[in-house]
Order: structure tokens, then sequence, then C-alpha cells
């Protein structure tokens, strides 16, 4: 295994030209590092003709958006190629392609996938991909119902679970989606004129045990191995094709946090769009935005259902009552989780475009507003809400 040592843009087109299994390994000739997330390098390694063949990211060993002052595991970069390579695996049609991983220098080799757009930014346009709420729901249904103890034989199952711990990414997770926001801490962001709300927020004592259930089955429930952060920005659109990336914040976790994390962010844009776009766009770009919700948890739950059926192998979680019951307990879990994203997307550390690009100071607090209103419900009126059409009435008398 190498040693760890930060690349440099020609280290990484060097490193490309060894691993990336390419047909002309010496055509690459320089690297552009276009990483915007909050955590890693990434850069494009380009052919003579400026054209991208390959992605190298780099985990770095500390926070990329904060610096060194907060360190963080580099050993990220292995669980998230892991990750990808065992979704990958169940859902090859919708899973980046890794083509090679170093554990050591917590780096790994993906395809390029240029040739599509990250899903948020075409949102963030009023764009519509009238497929890719399904699609997203048939990753859902692969990838969970496959690592799950439907499917995998259990001495598997916890020898998986133990490869895939990965705590110091959970903790991140842990605190800035089911802690901070619903506490003072120096980590929250939020709009000055929020400040009524965001003490609303942190008094209500209900919300907060809602909440801490939330937390509790993140910390305790290895139901599925999760991507772990599968938001907008996190998944690359073209027409009739959608590829998920970015998956180290995964583990072996409830399977209703992946669910309710994808339509959380759906609803922070279905709340931002009226500060986003003109008034008859964005109205009708939210009617896509709530069929995209509907359509996501349709996939999800029919082709895990269907999956149940026929691949299942513990005779017993395969009775179709227990199929239908876990189903409803994950439909529960999603609705709360999708309401804590849109709260810690608001006045957590890490915020979205959806709401942070509106540049109309009223409208963008009304949105933000919105936002938290939407998620307290989502917390509050979980188990009272029967299924997709229901959630979808409830968003719509919501605002
Ligand atoms: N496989 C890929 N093909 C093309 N561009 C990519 C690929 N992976 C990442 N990128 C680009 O790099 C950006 C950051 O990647 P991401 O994996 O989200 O980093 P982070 O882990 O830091 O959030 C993406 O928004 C995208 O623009
Ligand atoms: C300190 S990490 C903050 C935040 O960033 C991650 O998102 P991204 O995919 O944009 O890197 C994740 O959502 C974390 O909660």
């Amino acid at each position: 295994m190498s040693v760890y040592r930060t690349l440099t843009a020609a280290e990484a087109v060097d490193y490309a030209r060894q691993h990336a299994g390419l047909a002309q390994p010496d055509a690459l000739v320089a690297a552009e590092e276009v990483g915007d997330g909050n955590l890693n390098l990434v850069f494009k390694i380009l052919d003579g003709q400026g054209i991208s063949r390959a992605i190298v990211k780099q985990a770095l060993p500390y926070v990329r958006c904060v610096g060194e002052s907060w360190p963080l595991t580099p050993d990220r970069a292995r669980i998230e190629a892991e990750i990808l390579l065992v979704h990958g695996e169940f859902c090859p049609r919708h899973t980046v392609k890794i083509l090679h991983h170093d554990a050591g220098l917590a780096v790994m080799i993906q395809e390029d996938l240029s040739d599509h757009l990250i899903w948020r930014r075409e949102l963030l346009k009023g764009a519509f991909y009238p497929q890719a709420a399904r699609q997203l729901g048939e990753y859902l249904a692969q990838t969970l119902f496959h690592t799950s103890d439907f499917y995998q034989p259990p001495q598997r199952k916890k020898a998986e679970v133990s490869r895939f711990t990965n705590p110091e990414m959970c903790q991140i997770t842990e605190d800035l989606v089911f802690t901070d926001p619903y506490i003072e801490h120096e980590r929250n962001a939020s709009d000055p004129s929020l400040a009524a709300d965001v003490a609303a927020i942190q008094a209500d004592r209900a919300l907060k045990a809602a909440v801490a259930a939330l937390k509790h089955r993140f910390l305790s429930q290895a139901q599925a191995l999760l991507h772990g952060d599968i938001h907008s920005g996190s998944i690359f659109v073209a027409q009739g094709r959608l590829k998920v990336i970015d998956a180290e914040f995964g583990y072996y976790g409830p399977v209703g946090f992946d669910i309710g994390t994808a339509m959380g962010n759906l609803l922070l844009n279905y709340c931002g769009l009226p500060g986003l776009l003109a008034l008859r766009e964005a109205a009708a770009a939210r009617e896509q935005r709530l069929q995209d919700v509907r359509e996501l948890w349709l996939a999800f739950a029919g082709g895990f259902q269907a999956l149940a059926a026929e691949k299942s192998r513990d005779i017993m979680l395969a009775e179709p009552d227990y199929v239908r019951r876990f189903l409803r307990e994950v439909w529960i879990d999603a609705l709360g989780y999708c309401g804590t994203e849109l709260i810690r997307r608001t006045i957590g550390f890490a915020h979205v475009a959806d709401l942070d690009s509106i540049t109309d100071e009223s409208m963008r607090h009304e949105c933000q507003r919105h936002a938290l209103n939407l998620g307290k419900m989502l917390i509050f009126a979980a188990a009272h809400i029967s299924d997709a059409d229901a959630l979808v009435a409830r968003i719509r008398q919501n605002g």
C-alpha cells in the first residue's frame, strides 16, 4: 500500500497514466482541479485536445472548505471507492465506475462524467429530467435491497458492517444533521432575519425529541449499505441517464436516511424555486419537483418490493406482510430524515444553492422559512402521512 502524500496536478496525470487502464495512457497530458465539494481534491485528467479522459479524486487529511483546523480521516476515500464498487455491482447503470483505488494514497480513479451535468445545477435553472427521479429510486432499491438482510447472508452482512464502519464521517452527519441545528453552535450559519425562527426551533422540546428519535435510529439501525449523502449535487444527469457519485459518508444505516436525504434535496429546490425563477416557470418546476418526489418513492418502494419477492434469501423476511411492514417503517423514517435535511441545509453548517443563491433578500428569507416549516411538519406528521399522494397533498397545503 502506498504512503499518503497530496498529489500535485502533474502527479495526478502520472497516476492516471499508470492506473486508469486507458488504451493510450501517454495521451494524458494535463490535469485541472475542479473540486467544488466541501471535502476533497478532484482532478480532471486531460488529453492533448483538452478532453477529460478520467477523474482522479483524492481525500485530503482535513475538511477542504475549512482547512487543517478540521482534520478528517483520509480513509473516507477507501470507504467511498469500496461502496461505489458494491453499489456498482448491484446497479451499474446508475453508479459511477471506479477504475482503480489505493487506500494508502486515499485516491481513486473514476470514469469521467463530463458528458453529464450535476442535477442540482440543472434544477436551479428549472431544467427537467423526467426520468431522473425514477432512476434514482431504482438505484436506491437495488443498492439498499442487495446490501440488506433480505439478501445478504447474515455472516457476510456482519463482516460488511465492519468493513464499512465509518465513524468519523458518521459523526459529521450526527453533529451537522441531528444536533447542531437544534442547539446554539458556532458551526451553524443562518441569515440574521431568521433569528426568531432559529430560536423557536432550538426551544421546541417536542421537535428535539422527534429529531432525537431519528438520530438514535441513524446511530443504531444497520439496515443496509447507504450512500450516506445522496443530494442532487452528488448526482449527474443527462437525457435518460443518471449516475451517482460521492459516497464517502456511507455506512450501514437506516434505509430511510438515503430516501429522505434524496427527497429533502428535491424539496429544498421546491422551496427555493419562487426565488430562482419567474412566477410561471417556478410554478411549473414546482409541479415537476412534486412529481419527482412521488416517482422517487414509488420507484424505490416498487423496486424493493419486487426484489424482496424474487430474490430474498431470508425466507422469514420475505413474508409479504413483513415486506410491507418494513417499507412502511422506511417511509416514516424517510419523511423524518427529509425534514431534518430541510432544516440542516437552511440553518446548519452546509447550505445549498437552491436557497442561498436567491439574490432577493426578502424572497430568500421567505423560501428559507418555507423550508424550515416544511421540515418541521414532516418530522411531526411522518407517521400520519399514508402514501406518496398524501405527501404531495400535505406539501401543497404547507405553501
Ligand atoms: N466522475 C466525475 N466526472 C466528472 N466530474 C466529476 C466526477 N466526480 C466529481 N466531479 C466534479 O467534481 C466535483 C466535486 O466532486 P465530489 O465527488 O462531489 O467532491 P466532494 O467529495 O469534495 O464533495 C463535482 O461537483 C463535479 O463537478
Ligand atoms: C464538513 S462536511 C459538510 C457537508 O458536506 C458534505 O456535502 P458535500 O457532498 O457537498 O461535500 C456533507 O453533506 C456534509 O454534511
